[in-house]
């Protein structure tokens, strides 16, 4: 069939299958990597589900990533237009914006800084494997390990305390729900901005020693600037990385041999974050507009179309890696898109992968007989949140 014969598609934003994206993802790639689709406004865009034509369009920067530009409805909830994002939220800025204040950051997310950070990161997992073994089975392992491991470790390079975490944690959840009212998320948005308003302006009257204090001392950015970095990077930081963890051990659990192999070769164990960002793509997909008419693998994308960008679909796609829907740990899963690609590519991603490198295989050795307290079905996904996972992941030893 021409690919101009094939009608529009409509994604279907729950995930169902516990570690597969949706099945009508793989079929479509095969009848067209990139296609029209139909918005929940009922308007036409495009679809980019195979691993070339994504790459191509983040790594083009005739899209645009300013949520106004885009066409005014998100795939997923059209309300969420209506939410107001602060100065200094980076993510949603093209250049020159975007340039300046990212900046300002990347010297402090050098792979070199993240190694400095390594031995915090290690103290950090075993404490909370020492309260693990004091409380004693059963545990919830996203409260108990997966959730405070990255929000300790953000807190701490950020310069935010990490006893209001009960705040920010609830404030962050609220904002990646695709369940939440509108609402709700404009009020967790500014509870956050104004919580994170103050400790700006309190570095500002007294600077310190971490990365807001830092930003603090600089003329070149205003207070709400500084608050909406601060924003980012908080939500960013540990509610991305938690879910990896915890979905990620989830998956080594449900896959007895390559638990088998990663716990008899702990050097598997930076390949084996690779693979299990590769093989579970938590963030579901990721949206552009594009400025110009823009042509893509023999297809016109018009001045002011909206395109959403399926990250899980890229990432098992046949013509990049070979046996793409098998969990292999062994397996050179670089190149993947799970951190995005281009100017916008995740700040964060060696942060990432250094904690789940560290975090999941001291987990596997501090509790060899680390098992589900649940049968397999009963584990509750995030089937409609914007960052997926598993709600709570119950465990004995
Ligand atoms: C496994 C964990 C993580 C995943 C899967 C992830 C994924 C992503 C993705 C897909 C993007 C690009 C979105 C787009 O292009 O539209 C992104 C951007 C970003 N991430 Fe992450 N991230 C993770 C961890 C982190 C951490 C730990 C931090 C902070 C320390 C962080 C901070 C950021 C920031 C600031 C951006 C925006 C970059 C820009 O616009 O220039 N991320 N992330």
């Amino acid at each position: 069939m021409n690919e101009a014969d094939l009608g529009p598609v409509t994604l279907t934003v729950a995930r169902h299958d516990t570690f597969d994206p949706p099945p009508e993802l793989s079929l479509w790639r095969q009848e067209a990597p990139l296609r029209r689709m139909t918005y929940a406004d009922g308007h036409l865009g495009w679809l980019a589900t195979g691993h070339s034509a994504v790459r191509s369009i983040l790594a083009d920067n005739r899209f645009s990533t300013r949520i106004e530009l885009q066409h005014p409805a998100l795939p997923y909830m059209i309300k969420q237009r209506a939410i107001p994002l602060p100065p200094g939220f980076f993510l949603r800025m093209d250049p020159p914006d975007h340039t300046r204040l990212r900046r300002l950051l990347t010297g402090q997310f050098t792979v070199r800084r993240m190694r400095q950070l390594e031995p915090r990161i290690e103290k950090i997992v075993a404490e909370r494997l020492d309260e693990m073994e004091r409380q004693g089975p059963p545990a919830d392992l996203v409260s108990a390990f997966a959730l405070p491991i990255p929000s300790l470790v953000i807190c701490e390079l950020l310069g935010v305390p990490y006893t209001d975490h009960d705040r920010f944690q609830h404030d962050s959840a609220v904002i990646v729900s695709r369940e939440e009212s509108e609402q709700r998320k404009i009020e967790a948005l500014a509870d956050l901005f104004s919580y994170l308003h103050e400790l700006v302006l309190s570095k500002r009257a007294k600077p310190t020693d971490d990365l807001l204090g830092g930003l603090a001392e600089s003329d070149e950015l205003t207070d709400e600037e500084i608050t909406g970095i601060a924003l980012l990077l908080l939500v960013a930081g540990h509610e991305t990385t938690a879910n990896m963890i915890a979905l990620g051990t989830y998956a080594l659990l449900c896959n007895p041999p390559q638990l088998a192999a990663l716990r008899a070769d702990p050097s598997l164990a930076a390949g084996a974050a690779e693979e299990l960002l590769r093989y579970l793509t938590i963030v579901d997909f990721t949206t552009r507009g594009a400025l110009e008419d823009v042509e893509i693998e023999g297809q016109t994308i018009r001045a002011g179309e909206t395109v959403t960008l399926s990250l899980p679909a890229a990432n098992r796609d046949p013509e990049r890696f070979e046996e793409a829907d098998d969990f292999d740990v062994s397996r050179q899963a670089g190149g993947h898109l799970s951190f995005g690609h281009g100017i916008h590519q995740c700040l964060g991603q060696q942060l990432a992968r250094n904690e789940m490198r560290i975090a999941i295989p001291a987990l596997l050795e501090r509790l060899p007989g680390l098992r589900l307290a649940v049968p397999e079905e009963e584990v509750p996904m995030r089937s409609a949140m914007a960052i997926y996972g598993v709600h709570r992941l119950p465990v004995t030893w």
